[in-house]
């Protein structure tokens, strides 16, 4: 049984106007502990799909199951990471980071303990009273993982989570965000516009057209990437031939009309 399954789904969004198909029949299922990166062209549907398997809107069609079971509601299991940081600037970092443990009601002396050890080993000893604007970008974002992670979810929903970063931030956060979803056996999801990030942090990447959003191509990362570390994987040859393949597929999809 795979982790999740996604069947058969397709959305249209229906505006007074209009309806927009964002997905179109699109099926595909991944293992535990995979990391798969969603990449495609501008309006495709990877955030519809992100949402979809978050259970923030519902499917016009088709069906996403969890762990054998199907998602009807906003699901413990799952986490959710987006481009922006989402702290609340009046609670300091810890408050923050305890805030889904209160929703979640399960704010213990242990969960709020592991919380703060991840705090620390994500190498924000220390900040825990501080208040947001005092962090830097990368250490907002950081903090907002840990956040996500305090609550223990079985797999993370990654939205660009790194495109409002400059490069060198980025490429740091890469690596730090792998590294702890290596270490804790997490499921991942990326959606990112990054072909380099794409591949360096992925198992398998899933290729989407646009108009409508349908899965076309799915590739699975070499075994001597995936078994590097993202900034590792950069430096290996393999990369860039992989870089230079997927950019021609990307511009195929983007030009066909
Ligand atoms: N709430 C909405 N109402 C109407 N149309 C929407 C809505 N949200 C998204 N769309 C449309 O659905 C399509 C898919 O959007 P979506 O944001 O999922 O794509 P995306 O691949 O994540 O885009 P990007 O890469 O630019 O972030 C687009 O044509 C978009 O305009």
């Amino acid at each position: 049984m795979s982790f999740l399954v996604v069947h058969r789904v397709s959305h249209t969004y229906f505006t007074k106007k209009t309806a927009i198909t964002a997905l179109d029949n699109v099926s595909f299922s991944i293992e535990k502990g995979e990391f798969v990166s969603f990449l495609g062209p501008s309006g495709c549907g990877k955030t519809t799909l992100l949402s979809i398997i978050a259970s923030l809107i519902r499917p016009t069609e088709g069906t996403v199951m969890l762990e054998g079971e199907k998602i009807h509601s906003i699901h413990p299991s799952v986490g959710y990471m987006l481009q922006q940081d989402y702290l609340f600037p009046w609670k300091t970092i810890q408050e923050n980071i305890f805030l889904g443990l209160n929703i979640m009601g399960i704010n213990t002396q242990e969960t709020r303990q592991k919380a703060l050890d991840l705090l620390n080993g994500i190498g924000l000893k220390g900040t825990e009273h501080h208040y947001p604007n005092q962090l830097s970008g990368g250490m907002r974002q950081r903090a907002a993982l840990v956040r996500t992670l305090a609550t223990d979810p079985k797999m993370l929903l990654l939205d660009e989570p790194f495109s409002a970063l400059d490069y060198q931030t980025k490429l740091k956060l890469e690596e730090l965000v792998w590294k702890t979803l290596k270490d804790y056996e997490k499921t991942a999801l990326l959606v990112t516009h990054d072909i380099g990030e794409a591949i360096a942090m992925s198992d398998r990447i899933f290729l989407f057209s646009a108009k409508p959003g349908r899965l076309v191509r799915t590739f699975l990362i070499p075994s001597e990437l995936r078994r590097l570390s993202p900034f590792a994987a950069r430096q290996h040859p393999t990369f860039s031939e992989l870089f230079q393949f997927l950019w021609k597929e990307l511009d195929s999809l983007e030009t066909v009309k």
